[in-house]
């Protein structure tokens, strides 16, 4: 009996930004209302660059700083949604199929929640899969560490590939 597909592939992601006054809060794409915002050389959404390491994670590509140098004016400003299709094209340039994401937003505040719907949306279509292949959750950390004393957020996902057979 054929799968369909002749190799799976997982990878992972993780990335931290730091939180800041006089920036905007881009997370899943969203421009989330906050006093604070995440600092970066792109737009600094950290859930995009998490989803982009996990996908560049298991086709064994590097990772985004690879990609686009944070030295690199050419991706100052970036809006990361930009960079992670850039990713997926690349995922799909080696013969892969993104199958499945799931992800995880440490955050204390502001809320995630309301936003979570727009992230996933956002993100399924910057990798041109459905909706219901992309997982986003958020939790606090119970105001430890630097999540929890409002100094960063962090973000870690988790993509499944297929080579197509
Ligand atoms: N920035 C956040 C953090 C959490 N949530 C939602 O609240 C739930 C409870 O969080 P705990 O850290 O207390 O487990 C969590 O499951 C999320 O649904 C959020 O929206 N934004
Ligand atoms: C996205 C890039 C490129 O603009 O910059 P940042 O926004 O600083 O993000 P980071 O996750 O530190 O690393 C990847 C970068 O090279």
């Amino acid at each position: 009996m054929s799968l369909g597909f002749s190799a799976l592939r997982i990878g992972q992601g993780y990335d931290v930004h730091k939180l800041v006054e006089g920036r905007k809060l881009i997370i899943g794409g969203v421009d989330i209302p906050h006093t604070l915002g995440l600092l970066g050389h792109s737009d600094a959404d950290v859930l995009a660059h998490a989803v982009a390491d996990a996908l560049l994670g298991a086709i064994r590509g590097g990772d985004i700083g690879k990609l686009f140098p944070d030295t690199d004016p050419e991706w100052e400003g970036a809006d990361s949604m930009k960079l992670l299709a850039a990713v997926a094209a690349k995922v799909r340039e080696e013969g892969y199929q993104i199958i499945d994401v799931d992800s995880v937003i440490a955050a204390q505040a502001p809320k995630m929640a309301p936003h979570r719907q727009q992230m996933r949306e956002n993100l399924a279509a910057a990798m041109g899969i459905a909706v219901d292949n992309v997982g986003v959750k958020a939790t606090t950390t119970e105001h430890l560490g630097f999540e929890g004393r409002q100094e960063g957020i962090s973000a870690t996902a988790v993509a499944l590939l297929a080579r197509c057979s």
